[in-house]
C-alpha cells in the first residue's frame, strides 16, 4: 500500500492506494468515531462489493443506502433517500458515510454528509478508474440539476480516500476509458514527461497491467492533492483541473445525463479546447496531434455529438460555474503540460472554432476507437 496526503490548512488527510484495501478494516477505523456507519453505494457495485466491505465493519450499528445505477439518478431525489435512511436509523453528528462506488455516489455520498445535521464525517472507496484518479480527491460534493451539471452542491472534505486498485478488474471497458480521459487531463495541465508516459503506456492501462494502473493512479492523485493543497475553493489555480469541462459538461447536459460519460464528455471537450488553443497559435499542430491521438488511444470521442449547434453549445457553457461577471472563462494550453484560465474568451473566435469543429455520433466514433 502506498499513501499521499491531501494538505489542507483545516484538516488533512490520506489516499490510501494499493490491491484488497476494501478489505482492510483498520483503515475505515479511524474515521468512525460514533460506531454508526451509513454504506451508500448503487445496485451494481453492491452486487460486486458490498459484503466485502460490510464483513468488515461488523462491530458498527451499520446501515446501508442502495440507489439505482447512473449518470441521470445524480440527483436531489436520491440524496433525499440518503438522509432518510440517516435518520431512520436514528444516526446522529458522529455517523460516518462511506461511499462506495464511482463518482455519482461519491458525489451525492459527499453532498448528503456535508448536510446531514450540518456536516458528517464521510469515507471515499472509489471503484471506478475515474473515480480514483479524481472525484474522490479534492471535495467537491453535489448533484446535477436538469439545467445544468453538478449546480447545487457544497465543498466537503473526506476524511480518508481507501483505493482498492484490485476493484478495476471488473471495470467494463468502456469506464476505464473514461477514467483514462481524466488522468490525460493531468498530463495536459501539469506534468508533460507523466502525458509522454501514457503515451507509451496507454496499452497496457487498458489491458489492466495492475503496475502500470497503479502509476497512473499515484501520479494523477499527487497532481490533483497538490492543486486542492494550493487553492481547496476554487479560487484561483484549481479551475485548470476543469480543462475541457465547460465544453464536456454542455454536452453531457445536452444530450441527457448518463448518454455520453462523463469522462468521454470531458475527452471531446479537451480537444475542443486543445483546437481553441491552437487558434490562437499557443498550440503548434504537432502539439494539437499528440492530444487526438492519445485521446483515440485511449478509446475516447474527439468530435463533438452530432447534431449538438454551436448556438446551443454556447447557452449551455454561458450557464459554467466558472462564468463570474460577464463572459466565458475557458481553460486552455499554453502548451502540453502547462494550462491557463483565459478569461476574455473571444467568442467570435470561438463560434468560429465551433462551427468547424466535427461531430459524430458518439456510437460512431466508439466503433471507430475499436475498429
Ligand atoms: N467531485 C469531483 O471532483 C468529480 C471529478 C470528476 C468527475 N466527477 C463526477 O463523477 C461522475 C462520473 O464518475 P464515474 O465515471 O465513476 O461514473 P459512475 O459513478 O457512474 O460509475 C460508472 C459505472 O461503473 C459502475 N461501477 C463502479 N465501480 C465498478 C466496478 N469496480 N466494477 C464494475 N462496475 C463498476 C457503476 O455502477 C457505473 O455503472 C460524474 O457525475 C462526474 O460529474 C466528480
Ligand atoms: O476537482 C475539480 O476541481 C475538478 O474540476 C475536477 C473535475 O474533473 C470534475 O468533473 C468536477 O466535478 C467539475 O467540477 P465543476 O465545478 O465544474 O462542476
Ligand atoms: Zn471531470
Amino acid at each position: 500500500m502506498q499513501t499521499l496526503m491531501v494538505e489542507l490548512d483545516e484538516r488533512s488527510y490520506p489516499i490510501h492506494v494499493g490491491p484488497g484495501l476494501i478489505d482492510r478494516g483498520d483503515l475505515y477505523a479511524p474515521y468512525i468515531a460514533g460506531r454508526q456507519v451509513m454504506i451508500v453505494t448503487n445496485e451494481t457495485v453492491a452486487a460486486l462489493y458490498l459484503q466485502r466491505v460490510k464483513a468488515q465493519l461488523g462491530d458498527y450499528q451499520l446501515a446501508e443506502t442502495i440507489l439505482p445505477d447512473g449518470e441521470q439518478y445524480k440527483t436531489i431525489d436520491c440524496v433525499e433517500q440518503i438522509w432518510d435512511g440517516l435518520l431512520a436509523a436514528r444516526f446522529n453528528r458522529r455517523a460516518t458515510i462511506i461511499a462506495l462506488g464511482g463518482g455519482v455516489i461519491g458525489d451525492m455520498a459527499g453532498f448528503a454528509a456535508a448536510c446531514y445535521q450540518r456536516g458528517i464525517a464521510f469515507i471515499q472507496v472509489p471503484t471506478t478508474l475515474l473515480s480514483q484518479v479524481d472525484s474522490s480527491v479534492g471535495g467537491k460534493t453535489g448533484v446535477n440539476h436538469p439545467r445544468g451539471k453538478n449546480m447545487i452542491g457544497a465543498f466537503w472534505q473526506p476524511r480518508a480516500v481507501i483505493i482498492d486498485t484490485a476493484t478495476l478488474e471488473s471495470l467494463p471497458p468502456r469506464e476505464l476509458s473514461a477514467g483514462l480521459a481524466e488522468v490525460i487531463k493531468y498530463g495536459l495541465i501539469r506534468d508533460l514527461e507523466f502525458l509522454a508516459w501514457l503515451e507509451d503506456n496507454v496499452e497496457a492501462l487498458r489491458a489492466l497491467d495492475a503496475q502500470a494502473l497503479t502509476k497512473a493512479i499515484l501520479r494523477s492523485c499527487a497532481v490533483k492533492a497538490e492543486i486542492v493543497a494550493e487553492d481547496e475553493t476554487e479560487q484561483g489555480v484549481r479551475a485548470l483541473l476543469n480543462l475541457g469541462h465547460t465544453f464536456g459538461h454542455a454536452i453531457e447536459t445536452d444530450q441527457g445525463y448518463g448518454r455520453w460519460l462523463h469522462g468521454e464528455a470531458v475527452a471531446s471537450g479537451m480537444m475542443m479546447a486543445a483546437t481553441l488553443s491552437a487558434r490562437l497559435n499557443d498550440l503548434d499542430a504537432a502539439a494539437l496531434a499528440r492530444v487526438e491521438t492519445l485521446l483515440r488511444a485511449a478509446g475516447l470521442p474527439v468530435h463533438a455529438p452530432e447534431g449538438m449547434s454551436s448556438e446551443r453549445f454556447l447557452e449551455l457553457m454561458r450557464l459554467d460555474k466558472k462564468v463570474l461577471d460577464a463572459g466565458l472563462r475557458l481553460v486552455l494550453l499554453d502548451r502540453l503540460g502547462q494550462a491557463r484560465v483565459e478569461a476574455n474568451v473571444d467568442e467570435a473566435l470561438l463560434v468560429e472554432m465551433l462551427n468547424a469543429y466535427p461531430r459524430a455520433t458518439l456510437a460512431r466514433q466508439r466503433d471507430d476507437s475499436i475498429g
